[in-house]
């Protein structure tokens, strides 16, 4: 791994100040560098997903980003701010999800957001935090006595809670079942149509495909790609694969002009028919796993 000196933040961008701006952040543990010069760039009003493997260093990087995890090297601004001087008032324009439950054991789902709202300047009313997360029926229930993928929703609405600018939620989803991360992802389109600023992590692609304008893949220690969703490893998305049944087996050809591969195959088939035939391109999916094999991002 290099260890170039962090570029200065640039002053303009060209458009309005971003929400996030990371130069060269560097983080190691024990000796072991986990980010190694990571640029990120996360603009006012979008979604912008994190992808990586376990250990990639996303946890670490909102952490940073958050104010509650020191940096080695680097420099950071979230709205405006070096999140580690920020004060209170820079605390309040952030929303934090983060992977750990949080919220007291012994009140209620109602009394819980009731007490954390006394400590907010303009919260949300509780009633509405409720039916966004689909805790209406359970807004009796103590904390303890929740599902983990309940808790998880409770924590996403303590995050909105206080009208955040910019909210960070570190794999919001994880043990949600799939109507609670619909009703998730509505929530999250709610606050960006809002003007919320999101910046979210997750394992989920589909999540990342569904809710994100950007998404960013961090593998060995920096930030390999950003583009939309649909646009990420153009490159490797150009490449199709032609695939048939040919003499009882199956045929495959990789090829980057799918269409001429088609004009021969049905140019040299008996009756026009090709049995079998299918033409794919590689999903996001297939796409992330290449960027993080390629960057040697396996999990440390
Ligand atoms: N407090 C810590 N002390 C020592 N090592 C740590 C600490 N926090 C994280 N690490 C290590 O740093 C690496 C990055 O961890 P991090 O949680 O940032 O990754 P991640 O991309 O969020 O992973 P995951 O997808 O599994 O949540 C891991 O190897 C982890 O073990």
């Amino acid at each position: 791994m290099t260890t170039t000196e962090a570029a200065p933040l640039p002053t303009s961008t060209g458009g309005p100040d971003p929400a996030v701006l990371v130069r060269g952040l560097r983080k190691s543990y024990g000796g072991k560098a986990v980010l190694d010069g990571l640029d990120l760039e996360v603009r006012r009003g979008e979604c912008f997903a994190l992808l990586g493997p376990n250990g990639a260093g996303k946890t670490t990087t909102i952490e940073v980003l958050e104010g509650v995890r020191r940096r080695d090297a680097g420099e950071v601004l979230v709205l405006g701010e070096d999140p580690a001087t920020a004060g209170r008032s820079w605390r309040a324009r952030i929303g934090v999800v983060s992977q750990g439950e949080g919220a007291g054991q012994a009140l209620s789902v109602r009394e819980t957001l009731d007490h954390f709202a006394h400590h907010t300047s303009t919260p949300r009313p509780t009633d509405e935090l409720l039916a966004a997360v689909g805790l209406v029926e359970k807004a009796g229930t103590r904390v303890a006595r929740l599902s983990g993928g309940q808790r998880r929703r409770l924590a996403v609405a303590l995050g909105v809670q206080g009208r955040p600018e910019l909210v960070f939620l570190d794999e919001p989803t994880t043990g949600m079942d799939p109507v609670a991360r619909r009703q998730f992802w509505q929530l999250v389109r709610d606050l960006r149509a809002g003007g919320t600023t999101v910046l979210l992590t997750t394992h989920y692609l589909d999540e990342a495909a569904e809710l994100a304008d950007r998404v960013g893949v961090i593998a060995g220690g920096r930030l390999v790609e950003v583009a939309p969703p649909a646009e990420l490893g153009a490159p490797l998305r150009r490449q199709a694969t032609v695939r048939w049944q040919e003499d009882g087996g199956w045929r495959a050809v990789p090829t980057e002009t799918p269409v001429a591969v088609l004009r021969d195959l049905l140019a040299a088939a008996p009756h026009g028919e090709v049995p079998g035939l299918t033409v794919t391109r590689p999903d996001l999916e297939d796409v992330y796993l290449q960027l993080v094999t390629t960057a040697g991002g396996e999990p440390r």
